[in-house]
């Protein structure tokens, strides 16, 4: 058997062109272009790639970009001026701070420094706490891109067992509450995890969110699951480096029903889902109706 392949990136297109349908709309009928701001505090060469396509992109769809960059050795009393003046902005709806920081900022501290509305990351302890009450937040824009993948495969995920491998708060702990949001069996897998294989040949959805490439071998997957790879790793390739996922993509792709490939899968989702976020608060914050079928 041979796993049907879900493509991240034509899904990904598809709802930027939402995105963009409702810009256009929003500045005919309201005058308004939502803005987003994205904040980067150092070098990071891996980063800035990141940010040169989400920026790209921003401007594709219709909405103001506004990039800071600023040096590795930023004080945090700098860095929470700079949030300061976008959270005052009124023509910035979205307020993006790349992670990780520099080991010298507070992430906490300055991640809950950003105004909750304009938190499109969601990474704010009140949308946290918004999302695990399951009240109407802003929803991390990764995991959103998976869970939106996932009910576009199965309709309902109402009833199956999903397993999470990763805890962390921007990827795996979000991704746990959605999946319990709609009903899922839900099962967060980490380093301490015992007798790992066994917790994952369980699963129907396999999330897989660790940060180590290739980890996940097929003989884990339960035949038919439907696995859903979050990792970004760069691993060497002859002279070159080339992108790997965190599951072994050519054995899990034999057992699999469904599977996302790395690149082309959940990374562009993740980029649509910051778009649809920044659209989400600047209607909201105007009071406007949001649009339909880009949040949780
Ligand atoms: N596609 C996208 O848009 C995005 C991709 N990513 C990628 O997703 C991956 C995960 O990112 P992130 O959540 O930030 O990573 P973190 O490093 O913050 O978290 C990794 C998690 O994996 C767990 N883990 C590590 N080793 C093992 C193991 N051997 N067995 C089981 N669990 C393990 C850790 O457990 P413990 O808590 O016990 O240490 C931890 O909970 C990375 O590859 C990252 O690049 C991240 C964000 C967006
Ligand atoms: N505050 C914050 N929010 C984030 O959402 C955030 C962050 N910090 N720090 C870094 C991680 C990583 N991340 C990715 C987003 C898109 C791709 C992506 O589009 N990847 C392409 C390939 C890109 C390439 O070829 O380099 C793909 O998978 O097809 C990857 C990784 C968001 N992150």
């Amino acid at each position: 058997m041979s796993a049907q392949v879900i493509d991240g990136k034509a899904f990904a297109a598809k709802v930027r062109g939402h995105v963009a349908e409702h810009v256009a709309r929003l500045k005919e009928e309201n005058d308004l272009t939502p803005g987003l701001a994205v904040v980067l505090v150092g070098e990071d060469p891996a980063s800035q790639v990141y940010v040169r396509s989400k920026g790209k992109m921003t401007v594709e769809v219709g909405m103001k970009s506004v990039e800071h960059r600023l040096e590795a050795d930023t004080s945090e009393a700098d860095l929470l001026a700079v949030i300061a003046d976008l959270n005052a902005d009124p023509t910035i709806h979205g307020i993006l701070v790349q992670l990780p920081l520099p080991g010298h900022l507070n992430e906490d501290l300055v991640i809950n420094s950003i105004d909750p509305a304009k938190d499109v990351d969601g990474f704010h302890i009140s949308n946290v706490g918004l999302l695990g009450t399951g009240q109407k937040s802003m929803v991390p824009c990764t995991p959103l891109g998976c869970l939106m993948m996932l009910r576009d495969h199965h309709g309902s995920l109402s009833g199956m067992d999903a397993v999470v491998i990763g805890r962390s708060n921007i990827v795996g702990k979000p991704m746990a509450q959605l999946l319990l949001g709609d009903s899922c069996t839900v099962t967060i897998a980490h380093s301490r995890t015992k007798d790992l294989p066994d917790v994952v040949r369980r699963a129907d959805i396999v999330v897989a969110a660790v940060g180590r490439p290739e980890m996940v071998p097929g003989d884990w997957i339960k035949p038919g699951a439907t696995v859903i790879d979050v990792g970004i790793n760069r691993v060497p390739n002859g002279e070159k480096t080339k992108l790997v996922g965190d599951v072994d993509y050519a054995s899990c792709a034999e057992v699999a029903g469904a599977i996302t490939p790395v690149p082309g899968g959940v990374g562009p989702m993740t980029i649509a889902c910051l778009l649809a976020n920044t659209l989400t608060a600047c209607c909201r914050a105007n009071g406007l109706k949001e649009p339909e079928g880009l949040t949780a």
